[in-house]
């Protein structure tokens, strides 16, 4: 049973009777409008370390039936956060061709073409992610909305290889490369709050980072991204394309969230 699979809207609909959490607090994505933001002025610049992986490395890309993902190297670090976090894996969401809106978080009510999310783990309080996912503290995830512009090179490390990962469970090994390439230029301006994964079980154990400024992949990188990977295995009668596979924005009641910039 493929989350994503019964249709985006109704899908989530029914996630809450499975997954109790995702019907409960603190839940993810949620739309950043004015009136819940505050400036905080003791949001540090986020700083990485270990993220220029050598190419002798290699990082393996996995489609999972509702998302690519690619694991990264434990070496990998958030530097700036209360504890250290080191990195687990990343992955995208996206919409479809007709309809180009597919990231999970919003900025005034507005979807941006597709959202990035690099997934850390307290790795001073935690041996792996499936030991801290499901704890306040467990998570941290760095979230870099993505549009279309210019053509993306770093962003084509992962995308050429979309064609060796179509269908679930398919494999691709990507050469290490400087992760950072796919990051916004200024790190030191960003969204952060409390939440949850977007994917069941919904654990309310992230600490998010949304980047201000978004990244720019060219309308083809876009168009390979929503028109290439299935759910489904290669052997499937029905194949269903992987598409639409962001959550719907959540209630943020009586909630803030603090920004690193002044407007
Ligand atoms: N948007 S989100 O909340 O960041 C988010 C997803 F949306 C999402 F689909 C996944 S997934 O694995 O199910 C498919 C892509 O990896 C994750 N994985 C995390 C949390 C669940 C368990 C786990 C175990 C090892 C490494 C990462 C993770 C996820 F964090
Ligand atoms: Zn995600």
């Amino acid at each position: 049973w493929n989350k994503w699979q019964l249709g985006s809207s109704d899908g989530e609909r029914v996630w809450p009777k499975m997954f109790p959490f995702c019907g409960g607090v603190f839940q993810s994505p949620i739309d950043f409008h004015n009136d819940i933001l505050q400036y905080d002025s003791t949001l540090l610049p986020i700083e990485l370390e270990g993220y220029n992986v050598s190419p002798t490395e290699e990082f393996i890309l996995t489609n999972n039936g509702h998302s690519v993902r690619m694991s990264l190297s434990q070496s990998m670090r958030i530097r700036s956060l209360p504890s250290h976090y080191s990195a687990a894996q990343l992955h995208l969401h996206w919409g479809n061709r007709n309809k180009q809106e597919g990231s999970e978080h919003t900025i005034g009510g507005r979807h941006f073409a597709a959202e990035l999310h690099i997934v850390h783990y307290n790795s001073d309080k935690y041996r792996d992610v499936n030991s801290a996912m499901d704890k306040s503290d467990g998570l941290a995830v760095l979230a870099i909305l993505i549009e279309t512009g210019t053509f993306n090179p770093s962003f084509e490390k992962i995308f050429s290889h979309f064609r060796n990962v179509k269908y679930k469970d398919q494999e691709a090994f990507i050469p290490g490369f400087n992760v950072q390439d796919l990051l916004p230029d200024r790190l030191d301006e960003y969204y952060r709050y409390e939440g949850s994964l977007t994917t069941p079980p919904c654990y309310p154990s992230v600490l998010w980072t949304v980047f201000r400024k978004p990244v720019q992949i060219s309308e083809e990188q876009l168009l390979a991204l929503e028109s290439t990977l299935y759910c489904t295995q290669p052997s499937d009668p029905a194949p269903l394309e992987m598409v639409n596979n962001y959550r719907r924005v959540q209630e943020f009641d009586e909630r803030l969230v603090s920004v690193s910039f002044r407007q």
